[in-house]
This record gives C-alpha cells, structure tokens and sequence, in this order.
C-alpha cells in the first residue's frame, strides 16, 4: 500500500496508506462522529469538495451494498447517483468486511469511483485539531514524510481549491441548466418527469440543491409526485401543490437563484414549504435572515434538538457547515427548533403562513429516524 499524507492548511501532516483510488486531492476537511453510514455519507452530495474524516475507528468492516436503481429512478441503497465526497479519511480500515447485503470492499467501490482513501490516521488528533483551529482545507499526496521533510511521490503536488463555495463549483450542462456541483438535474428529465404524472395525487417541486435520494423517498412513499428541478430552476410557472427545498453542498451564500425563486413562491401566502439543511438556509434567507459559518460543523448522528415552546428534545442526524443566525429571523419567523450542545439553530417556521424547514435531516439515511414525522407535518398542509 503506498504512503500518503494528509496536509492542512495550517501546516500539519498526518502521514497513512492508501487503500483507495491513488490520485491527490484537495478540499474542505470536515470530520463526522457516526459510527455507521459511511455509504450514505459518501453518496450524499453534500459533501462535494469536502475530504470526509470519520471519528469510528473501524470502518469498512460491512462493506458496500450492491448500485441498483429503482424502477423510480433512485438508487436502491446510496443517496445518489455516485461517491460525492473528494476523499475518506480512516483509522483503520477493514480489509475483511461480513454483511448480508455487501457486494464489494470500501476500498474496491473507492478505487472504481476514483475516491482517494487514506487508513492508519489518528482520527481522534485530526479532529482535535480541527475543533480547536476550526474546520480549514486539506490536500492528500502521495508521499511520506521523512525527518520532516515531505517526500511528494511521482504525482504533482495539488494546489488547494476550495470547491466548497457553489460559486466555483456550479457549472452548466448542454441543455442551459446548471448544476449544484455535482447535482445534475436535466430540463429534459424535468419534462418527462412532468409528462408522467398521475393527476389525483399531489404535486410538490423540490428544489435540488443536492438532494439526497432517501428525502424523496420519504415523499414518494406518502403518494406524493415529486416535480425535481435544478437549484437555479425558476419553477413558478409549474402548477404544483407544496415546495420543498434541499441539502446541499457549499456555501449557501452562493444560491440567491434558489433563494429568489424561493421569494417568489412566497408571494402565495397558502403554499406550503418544507426545507432540510440547506433548505433551512435558503428558506431563511428567503425570509431576510443571515447565514454564518460554524467553526467545525455538526456531522453526526447524536445531534440533540429541542422543539421550540415544547420540553421534547430529538437525537438526530446532521452533516452542516452553516447555520442560520437566529437573531437576523425576520419579526415574522421563530426558531423551530434549537440544537441543545451549542444553541444553534436547528429549524426555522413562519408565525402564520405553512413555511417551515429543519437544519438536521429527518430523512436519516444514515442515522436516528425519529423526526421523519416532519415529512408527515408537510404532507398534511398539502390536503
Ligand atoms: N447537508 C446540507 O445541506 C449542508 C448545507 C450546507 N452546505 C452546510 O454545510 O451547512
């Protein structure tokens, strides 16, 4: 296994093997605690641009779940259509996995989607530098490091990019849409998917900034048809009965389209609207609110919430750089809900109009499902 190593923006090198895709790479380095859910995580297009560290030591040990895509289009076990994170960073990796429903390694699935990981890490120091210095960018090279001196192996050292702000990361298709990078969301898969529509059930557009694939399953499963249009898509024109807007990867800053359509939809006060996690974002920037950025994220799956104006608390699944300042909420918005570790916030509502969204993600997949109800709470505002 070749040596590579891990070098922060601030200087520090952590020095492993390689048991992925071997090409350097470079991007935001983040850590996340869960203690599953490393497909998941891996599909989910939120963490374009991001070098994905996983606080668990043993990983790889059940190993990947067969790509199969649904009659729908979703793809069976993952969030999306391929491996979105730049790289995956481990303590020790399994070489031997055991599961019933695994049809390859971790490290074959990296290699074939051409996913750098590095093993043989200390994950827990990584991300005790990256609480105390705050999250920073990273790069992997191939190369070891000897009396100090880094030793870059034949590839060319790769310069930082930091392809988490959307600005530098969202390019346009053929076809004049553009993409929330990498979501790719055809006009030509919009209109057949409008053209199949059965017209009894309920219609909701869903802004995809990145979407993960188990939000529209959750959706699909309550009979609701789901119009996807890309994150830049003005769907005004559309008839439907409910918005629903996104997670996704970046810098919400960098998404005023969304945000401006998002306005324009508001202008029908009776529209209900339901976001997750950059859909909490650009919902509250919709609403006049601030976004800033947290010094290390929440990715994790033992996030506690409270419901505001109640005593119940929820474990739930994050994975968000960014946060919504609470004290820029519009005089006509209120917190939803507060994450109990820091006091952020974790949801927004409006005070009269069906408008409401969460930072976590009720749709886990991967983590605690408690707070899937949220997908029941928009459903019923459609009727
Ligand atoms: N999962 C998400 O939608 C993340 C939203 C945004 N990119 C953030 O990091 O806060």
């Amino acid at each position: 296994m070749r040596n590579v190593t891990l070098i922060l923006d601030d200087g520090s090198r952590f020095s492993g093997k390689s048991f992925g895709y071997e090409k350097p790479v470079a991007g935001e380095v983040v850590f996340n605690t869960a203690m599953t859910g490393y497909p998941e995580s891996l599909t989910d297009p939120s963490y374009a641009g991001q070098l994905m560290t996983l606080t668990y030591p043993l990983i790889g040990n059940y190993g990947v779940p067969p790509f199969t895509i649904e009659p729908n289009g979703l793809a069976t076990f993952m969030e999306s259509e391929k491996i979105h994170a730049e790289a995956i960073i481990v303590s020790d990796y399994s070489y031997e996995y055991s599961h019933w429903n695994a049809v390859e390694s971790l490290g074959d699935w990296l290699k074939r989607e051409q996913i750098p990981g590095i093993t043989g890490i200390d994950t827990r120091e990584l991300t005790k530098v990256l609480r105390e210095h705050g999250v920073m960018m990273g790069k992997i090279v191939f190369g070891e490091v000897e009396n100090e001196e880094l030793r870059v192996e034949s590839y060319e050292d790769i310069n930082y990019v930091d392809k988490v702000s959307c600005k530098e990361i969202i390019s346009y298709l053929p076809d004049g849409t553009s993409q929330v990078f990498p979501v790719t969301t055809s006009i030509a898969q919009l209109n057949s998917q409008l053209s199949i529509f059965n017209s009894q059930l309920k219609k909701v557009v869903l802004v995809d900034c990145g979407v993960k694939t188990n939000i529209i399953r959750c959706l699909l499963k309550r009979d609701i048809e789901v119009i996807r249009v890309p994150w830049d898509y003005d769907f005004n024109g559309l008839e439907f009965d409910g918005l629903f807007i996104s997670n996704g990867p970046g810098d919400p800053d960098t998404c005023d389209a969304a945000v401006q359509n998002i306005r324009k939809a508001m202008k029908n006060e009776k529209l209900p609207i339901f976001g997750i996690c950059m859909g909490n974002q650009l919902l509250s920037k919709a609403g006049g609110a601030k976004i800033y950025k947290l010094k290390y994220g929440h990715r994790s799956h033992n996030q506690p919430v409270r419901m505001v104006g109640t005593e119940r608390c929820f474990i739930t699944s994050q994975n968000h750089g960014y946060a919504v300042d609470n004290n820029t909420l519009g005089a006509d918005w209120e917190p939803l809900f507060i994450n109990m570790n820091d006091g952020s916030n974790e949801g927004i509502k409006h005070k009269t109009n069906p408008w409401f969204s969460a930072q976590f993600h009720p749709e886990a997949a991967s983590g605690p499902t408690d707070t899937e109800f949220l997908f029941d709470e928009f459903v019923n505002l459609l009727k």
